[in-house]
């Protein structure tokens, strides 16, 4: 059954999610869902028709496993596939995006505008956006670029989609959102390493391992709590953990020495690297 339209139609556009049912565009219909959009102004699409299924059941969303199907009447399409597919899928919507001016808005890293304009053979407006999965608890951060044919009434719609899971930044410059990727997009993973690296020391030092992550988790949480929170920055919120000649000195000491700073901007200058290849590789 479809939820009730809370609203007319003309401020709420059909969006059609490609690929709908996977984990980056499924977070954000979540949170636009929970934020209170129409579900039947809501299309997912996917391949896998039980997955779809599942996803229409959780969502009381519209699915559809045909693309071509889906996005006819679309007002924003977002793209949702990974990259390596992006090509085929774009050649595959072109013939039925002639004459029309859907928003489209790709998630995808890693691929250039000008690819898209070349593989969907319109100048279509575009927004790339690149958001978190953090999104999933709508906690999300979503970096947006805007080629020029995108108007200020599609910007709205794309921080009314991307905000309902998060915050948003715009770039004004297309290699930002490969900064983005470094800071935000592929950033959860570099926390969840840490996590993970505090959890199993903790393990080995002989707590229970359950024990170990409520410990790590809670803290992780608290510290990112308390650094929204607070009206001074993180440097000095680590030094008021510091006491002179105490116990977090020695161990900040160490990571010091083991060249933590040097090597997490190294990690985030090989993402953004990773980006940029990316684009290189599929920008065929
Ligand atoms: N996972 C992450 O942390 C982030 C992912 N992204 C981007 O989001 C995009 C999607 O990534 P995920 O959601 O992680 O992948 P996913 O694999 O969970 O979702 C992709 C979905 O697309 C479906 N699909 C594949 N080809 C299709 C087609 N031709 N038509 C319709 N559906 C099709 C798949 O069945 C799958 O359900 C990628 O381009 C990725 O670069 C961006 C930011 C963060
Ligand atoms: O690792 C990746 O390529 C994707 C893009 C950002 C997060 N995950």
């Amino acid at each position: 059954m479809l939820a009730e339209v809370t609203q007319v139609t003309a401020t709420n556009p059909k969006i059609v999610f490609i690929g709908g049912a996977g984990n980056m565009a499924g977070a954000v219909i979540g949170g636009l869902l929970a934020a209170g959009y129409p579900a039947d102004r809501i299309v997912a699409t996917g391949r896998d028709p039980l997955k779809l299924e599942a996803f229409a059941k959780r969502h009381n969303t519209v699915v559809h496993s045909d693309n071509i199907d889906a996005i006819d009447g679309a007002d924003v399409i977002v793209l949702s596939v990974k990259p390596q597919v992006m090509r085929d899928l774009c050649m595959d919507l072109s013939p039925h995006l002639k004459g029309r001016k859907p928003l489209i808005i790709t998630l995808a890293a890693g691929i250039p505008l000008a690819a898209y304009q070349r593989w969907l053979g319109e100048h279509l407006p575009i927004v790339r956006a690149m958001p978190n999965t953090p999104a999933l608890v709508q906690s999300g951060v979503t970096g947006l670029f805007a080629d020029e044919a995108v108007t200020a009434e599609h910007r709205a719609i794309t921080a009314r989609i991307v905000n309902a899971v998060g915050i948003s930044l715009w770039v004004d410059k297309e290699e930002g959102i490969d900064q983005v990727i470094a800071v935000a997009g592929s950033a959860p993973a570099y926390f969840f390493q840490f996590m993970e690296a505090m959890i199993d020391a903790s393990a080995a030092s002989g707590f229970a391992r359950a024990d170990a992550e409520r410990l790590v988790l809670q803290t992780a949480l608290g510290a990112a709590k308390l650094a929204m929170t607070s009206d001074v920055n993180v440097a000095q919120l680590k030094r008021n953990v510091m006491s002179p000649g105490g116990t977090t000195e020695r161990a900040v000491q160490r990571f010091e020495q083991g060249g933590l700073p040097q090597l997490v901007a190294d990690a985030m200058r090989d993402c953004a690297e990773r980006a940029a290849e990316m684009a290189r590789e599929l920008d065929q």
